[in-house]
């Protein structure tokens, strides 16, 4: 079983609170990644996993073995660090074969063992290359063959991209998912690149502040975030700071929070009812969620406005649409003819009540 249980961890380094109160189960076989902005504590997580540090509190396990304080050379995993960690002096056969001789392989083990795993990361040809005259994307597949060697049973990738060129993490990403399924191997990915964690994972926890602020699919996590700070770190979002009028079975009626006329809307979809019993509220909304009406309409959420700036981005173009004091970001697949949005163009727009969410404000005041 390689499941990773970590229950109330905290990590301190003197006064600093690295994580605080950490709670995640990790199942086995799972891509799960780690993501939040720099010093959020991902790292000191994903170093808590490895055995690099040990919790100030609380435990981690291994499917039902706890491993909180077992040092890394006895927990069977492999890491692949951000600046690759590699050996420069030594071929690539020496590299990706070091961690079967610290484990006292047999030197006929140790050959088919890194012959095995070179031909998966395609370097085969590469065996005997010293590292240092390698390319970036070809040092990257060393240090994920070195860390695959060892047959691990949890592999921990620390931004292992992050070095590397875009169209080569684009091709390393695709590489790293296919080894992944093909070792069937329960892998942590930690990056504060949105994109990838949400094209890459199969669940994601977004970290700030050393607080894991929501656990989900990539689809969870974008289309029903659990408060402000998560909806403005994953994509493009609207939040709008509301106060709520009343609650009627599935409708939540809702004032924009506006210097000018009363805004009213209708919400469906929000967080858990404790939330929203609390503190300061905003409802979100992608602004790819917003139509744009070409015919004067009215209705529910259907509000009337200006188009204040447009920006044409090839496949889409996107709207900044002014609604008295509230402004608006609106994308629109580029199907019209050119010009058929302008800047000054009167417009409605309607907010879908399903696309609305209702959510608590935890990062301060939001702007409109
Ligand atoms: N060895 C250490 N000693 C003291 N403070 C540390 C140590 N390691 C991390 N920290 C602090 O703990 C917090 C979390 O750091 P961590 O490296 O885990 O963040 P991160 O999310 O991985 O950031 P990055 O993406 O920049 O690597 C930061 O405030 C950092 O300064």
């Amino acid at each position: 079983m390689a499941s990773i249980q970590i229950e109330n961890v905290q990590k301190a380094f003197g006064k600093t609170i690295a994580i605080d109160q950490l709670n995640l189960e990790i199942k086995d076989g799972e891509f799960f990644t780690f993501l939040g902005p720099s010093g959020c504590g991902k790292t000191t997580t994903l170093r808590m996993i490895a055995g690099f540090y040990y919790p100030t509190k609380g435990v981690v396990r291994f499917g039902e073995k706890d491993m909180t304080r077992v040092p890394p050379e006895k927990r069977n995993t492999g890491m692949v660090f951000q600046n690759y960690a590699l050996f420069p002096h030594m071929t690539v056969f020496e590299n990706v074969a070091f961690g079967l001789k610290v484990r006292k392989v047999s030197s006929a083990d140790v050959k088919l063992k890194v012959l095995e795993v070179l031909r998966k990361v395609r370097l085969e040809k590469y065996s005997d290359r010293q590292v240092s005259q390698l390319s970036g994307g070809q040092q990257q597949r060393v240090a994920l063959a070195r860390a695959l060697a060892i047959e691990p049973e949890i592999l921990l990738l620390d931004e292992p991209l992050s070095n590397l060129d875009a169209k080569l993490r684009d091709e390393m990403r695709a590489e790293i998912l296919r080894l992944q399924r093909d070792y069937k191997i329960t892998t942590i990915y930690v990056t504060h690149d949105q994109a990838e964690a949400l094209s890459m994972s199969d669940r994601i926890a977004v970290f700030n502040y050393g607080v894991c602020h929501q656990v989900g699919t990539p689809a969870e996590i974008y289309n029903q975030p659990a408060n402000d700070f998560v909806a403005s770190f994953i994509g493009e979002i609207n939040l709008l700071p509301v106060q709520v009028d009343h609650v009627e079975q599935e409708d939540i009626a809702v004032t924009l929070k506006n210097d000018g006329e009363p805004v009213k809307l209708i919400v469906h979809n929000h967080t858990n009812e404790d939330e929203l019993n609390k503190g300061n509220l905003a409802v979100s909304i992608r602004p790819e969620a917003i139509r744009i009406l070409d015919t004067v309409e009215t209705g529910t959420n259907v509000l009337k406005g200006k188009i204040a700036a447009v920006q044409f981005l090839g496949s889409i173009v996107n709207l900044m649409v002014q609604i008295d004091h509230v402004s608006l970001k609106v994308d629109v697949l580029n199907t019209h003819e050119f010009g058929h949005y302008y800047q000054g163009k009167d417009v409605y727009v309607e907010l879908p009540e399903k696309q609305l969410r209702l959510l608590p404000v935890i990062s301060g005041e939001v702007n409109v």
